[in-house]
């Protein structure tokens, strides 16, 4: 489904690559945690993925198309989640919604429907006509979610979808992944939640340093880490205990 080759980022006036020369196929249905420490490249991939940020060289193709061809049948192939919420606080999250949705051509009577499907989902609809001002952080990331898949991707990329959330709406976020996954949507997400990319991932990742130093299904690498029981371990004895603290 996705092909990377030799794909690498330098960003203007940086000294080294923020991602490096990096290879790296990913199958339809799968679910790819991209994980590494802070630093390591993740956001910086997983943008020029999703057509955010222009790679200085290399390239790669979703579901066989180029980014640099075929622009418009990929932002209608793919689903962004980033970092950062967008949304616009001043209007309801079913006005953001419906504005989002209409971003893709949806309107009418199919879209609004979608919308109340998905805020049914995610445990929103009573707050549907509320200012996005007033939600929690929780509450925004369910939007921001929603508002990314309304169009139905086959690939939807995610930049640490659980980040500052609580439990509860972590676990209603992962089984809507899961949920979307099973209907057929290949996911790739990015996390510092290793437990959580354990469970939920068919395969994993580790970059560091904008190069991939370990990939694989979490069962087999933990298996391959002499002492390993968790991606924990896996994830320190590949990348090291030093702290990656920069200015
Ligand atoms: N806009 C930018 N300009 C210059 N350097 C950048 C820019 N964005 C990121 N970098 C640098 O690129 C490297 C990779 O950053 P990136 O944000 O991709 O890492 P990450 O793995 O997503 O980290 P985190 O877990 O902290 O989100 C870092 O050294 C970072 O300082």
């Amino acid at each position: 489904m996705i092909q990377i080759n030799k794909l690498s980022k330098k960003y203007k006036g940086a000294d080294d690559f923020s991602v490096c020369d990096l290879d790296l196929a990913i199958d339809e249905g799968e679910i790819f945690g991209l994980l590494g420490p802070n630093g390591a490249g993740k956001t910086t991939l997983i943008s020029m993925l999703s057509s955010l940020l222009k790679p200085t060289s290399g390239h790669f193709t979703i579901d066989g198309l180029n980014y640099k061809e075929h622009k418009n049948q990929l932002k209608q192939l793919i689903g962004i989640v980033p970092q950062e919420y967008a949304l616009y606080p001043s209007l309801t999250a079913y006005e953001n919604l419906m504005y989002f949705g209409s971003m893709y051509g949806l309107k009418g009577q199919s879209l609004k429907n979608d919308i109340n499907a998905h805020l049914e989902t995610m445990g929103l609809s009573k707050f549907a006509h509320k200012k996005i001002k007033s939600f929690s952080g929780g509450m925004k990331r369910r939007i921001n979610l929603i508002s990314s898949i309304l169009h139905k991707p086959k690939v939807l990329f995610l930049d640490e979808p659980t980040v500052g959330v609580d439990v509860q709406s972590k676990n209603v976020i992962m089984a809507y992944l899961k949920e979307l996954n099973t209907l057929g949507t290949t996911i790739i997400y990015t996390s510092h939640h290793l437990n959580e990319a354990e469970q939920f991932c068919t395969r994993v990742g580790i970059i560091d340093h904008g190069t991939l130093v370990c990939i694989g299904k979490p069962k087999e690498l933990i298996a391959q880490e002499e002492n390993a029981e968790h991606l924990e371990e896996v994830f320190l004895a590949k990348t090291g205990k030093a702290l990656r603290d920069h200015a």
